[in-house]
């Protein structure tokens, strides 16, 4: 029936490998399919038999333009059926959200989904709560956001601005000299001041004393100043638009939106760069995109790239991984990596390559690793007297119409990882009218330039060419002074390299270069895994304090939170076993502010537990029981402060939330935070150690 309901909606005539993989994806499983194979519409195969089974589904996309493209091109088929479909963005109305979620099939990207059960969990009316079912959910791109992402928090924030001092310490940072007043590692991920820079520090702050405990809170705001300032780097690691810092995200070179670093340092880059602070006072409630996905019941996908993680996936979510093969054979050639010892003579060969290619006319994609090569690239580019069309900090949809051109015969395109992704190259132009001679020339060619954190980003660079059988070629130039290896083997800096004088050869280089990959990826897969681990404790004890919220906006347990005392309180208010929406709303106010408390607490401590730690045991079993212990006694804390705050209204005759100092916050907003950027406490103080440790180079 999909066969033919594709075929008159659509004009598609679905491949037998997409039927496959609509069949896995109904089995509950997470498929890997090649680039171009046709996921979109392998996804709404299995969407629509889920929703005709009874079910209710949301396919997850990665942004708002591809939630919206693909609901919007797959209406036609999920109509053949007489299911309904719906999309979701960012800031969409309630009531486009609620009847996009009340339909068959929706379409949302991850984020959203996330935030809109944040945001419901601060509903105080029952009748506001969306109520999405979280029944199915197909996960685009699964291995990204199910693995990659599967750790980062989304947050829900309210309340007001602060940070005043945090623009003294930027100007302050400003002033000192790299190498004299602070140092740097090699690895770039630790800065500290020197003895010179502390004197100067102390000085210039009026005498005050950094290391003594009056001096502490200078220390923090300088120190966090100085990291924004020596070690983040414009348009490397973010960029400045429109007044707001903007992150690039580092895995995938690209500008997310919604992303924030943690709070104190995200003010310090804001006032480095002189922004106007949008520092947050208060976190609601944040959850992680595992947490999200876990409370679906039924958990596929698919991805180009997910068999490389399949035992992560069946690790956490439970799923199993299966690879349905292509339509076409797949005849890319994928030519061996290219290795130079050091920047410029990776950039010449690469360039050399590049202009040789084009010469034929194909269509070339260089792939970057950050916003600021692909611009250097660009620029060389054109001194060689050709033009490339830069895809980076643009949004969504104009990516996917610069990135579905750049089959195009004779066109350069350079890109950072990932940019544009889940739209389609065709050789030839978006509409394959060339493709005679783009083929003739050899089809797409990706050149990248230095390799990403893990093989799979690579692939999913290589990936962009030969889809469907088409011819293509790939290709990495890769260097010992790599992002890569520079932050994985810091022993290998080039310095370090050239005073031992040691021989280059493209075999070690690259067993160099795959080594670091294979350390990054290590390193990664670690620190998720820790992450989670340190998130297990408050999420269970925010599904204890959920299951109070929600019985509290019930009708039948609107007093569940009432003792003897309010009890008393709210019958001289209202008169006998009656409760009025404000006694909920005053309930649900103290409920969420001990939660709030709760949370912050629970950063602090996890912050400062890896120092806690050194001297004692594991910091994981640490920060579990300081978590318990806080715990303890929870809902008696909140149950006391609603009699308290009942008994004051009782005896002032009102219930009237304002008078009595309630006060919800006034707006929230959303977003990401990408954890610590530098490295997990633990790993900093490992790198700490081994640069103490490590043996002076001749130089010194
Ligand atoms: N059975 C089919 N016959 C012909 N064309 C198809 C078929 N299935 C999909 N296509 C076309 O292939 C192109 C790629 O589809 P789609 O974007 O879904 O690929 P994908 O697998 O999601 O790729 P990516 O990995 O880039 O996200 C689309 O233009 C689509 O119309």
């Amino acid at each position: 029936m999909a066969r033919a309901v594709a075929w008159a909606a659509l004009g598609i005539d679905l491949f037998d490998s997409q039927l496959v993989g609509a069949l896995a994806l109904l089995d509950g499983h997470v498929v890997q399919m090649g680039t171009g194979e046709g996921k979109t519409v392998t996804g709404a195969v299995a969407a629509a038999g889920y929703a005709l089974q009874g079910r209710s589904v949301q396919l997850f996309s990665v942004n708002d333009y591809l939630a919206r493209r693909d609901a919007e091109w797959m209406s036609p088929f999920y109509r053949g059926f007489g299911v309904g479909v719906g999309w979701i963005g960012e800031g969409e109305e309630r009531e486009r959200r609620r009847a996009a979620y009340a339909a068959d099939v929706t379409y949302v990207p991850v984020t959203e989904a996330g935030f809109d059960v944040l945001r419901d969990r601060f509903r105080t009316e029952p009748e506001d709560v969306e109520l999405f079912v979280q029944d199915v959910v197909i996960v685009d791109e699964a291995d990204a956001v199910l693995i990659d992402e599967a750790s980062t928090p989304l947050v829900l924030a309210g309340g007001g601005t602060g940070g005043v001092s945090q623009r003294e310490a930027a100007q302050l940072v400003r002033t000192l000299v790299p190498g004299v007043d602070y140092e740097v590692d090699a690895d770039g991920r630790n800065v500290a001041l020197t003895d010179r820079g502390v004197d100067g520090v102390e000085a210039a702050l009026g005498g005050v004393n950094l290391f003594d405990a009056a001096g502490h809170d200078h220390l923090t705001t300088i120190n966090v100043a100085l990291h924004a300032q020596a070690l983040l780097h414009r348009d490397v690691d973010y960029i400045v638009r429109d007044g707001r810092i903007q992150l690039v995200n580092a895995s995938r070179g690209r500008i997310a939106r919604l992303q924030r670093w943690p709070d104190g340092l995200h003010a310090a880059v804001e006032a480095k760069e002189d922004l106007e602070s949008s520092t947050v006072s208060e976190i609601l409630d944040s959850i992680t995109i595992q947490a999200l996905v876990g409370r679906y019941r039924t958990v596929c996908g698919m991805s180009g790239t997910a068999l490389p993680v399949a035992e992560q996936l069946a690790d956490r979510y439970g799923v199993r991984t299966g690879e349905v093969g292509p339509h076409r054979p797949v005849i890319r050639e994928d030519l061996p990596d290219r290795a130079y010892p050091d920047a410029p003579s990776q950039l010449r060969a690469a360039l050399e390559y590049i202009v040789a290619e084009h010469r034929s006319g194909r269509p070339l994609l260089v792939g970057t690793g950050s916003v600021a090569q692909s611009e250097q690239v660009a620029e060389e580019l054109g001194r060689c007297g050709l033009d490339a069309v830069v895809l980076n900090a643009k949004n969504d949809a104009d990516e996917a119409a610069i990135i579905a051109r750049a089959g195009e015969h004779g066109r350069i395109t350079i890109s950072t990882q990932m940019a544009g992704r889940g739209t389609d190259i065709r050789l030839g132009g978006a509409d394959g009218s060339d493709a005679e001679r783009v083929i003739a020339a050899g089809g797409l060619c990706v050149v990248g330039i230095g390799r990403y954190d893990s093989r799979r980003l690579d692939d999913q660079l290589r990936g962009r060419a030969g889809r469907q059988g088409d011819p293509g070629t790939s290709v990495f130039f890769t260097s010992l002074d790599d992002d890569l290896v520079r932050r994985h083997l810091p022993g290998f800096s080039p310095s370090l390299r050239k005073a031992y004088d040691s021989p280059f050869t493209t075999d070690t280089a690259t067993e160099l270069v795959d080594h670091a990959q294979r350390l990054a990826e290590g390193l990664q897969h670690r620190s998720h895994r820790n992450t989670l681990a340190f998130s297990e404790v408050p999420t269970e004890q925010r599904l204890a304090v959920l299951r109070l919220r929600t019985a509290v906006l019930s009708a039948e347990r609107d007093d569940l939170l009432l003792n003897g005392e309010a009890r008393t309180a709210v019958d001289a208010l209202l008169g006998r076993h009656r409760i009025h929406a404000s006694v909920r709303e005053i309930s649900l106010h103290h409920l969420d502010q001990y939660w709030i408390e709760h949370l912050d607490m629970l950063t602090a401590a996890r912050e400062g537990i890896h120092l806690r730690s050194l001297a004692r045991d594991n910091p994981l079993d640490e920060y579990n029981r300081i978590a318990y212990r806080a715990f303890e006694g929870f809902a008696g804390r909140v149950t006391d402060a609603i009699a308290a705050t009942l008994t004051h209204a009782a005896a002032r005759g009102t219930l009237d939330p304002e008078p009595l100092g309630l006060r919800r916050p006034s707006t929230t907003w959303t977003y990401m935070v990408i954890e610590d950027p530098f490295g997990s406490p633990e790993q900093r103080f490992g790198n700490l150690l081994l640069n103490a440790f490590r043996p002076a180079g001749p130089e010194s």
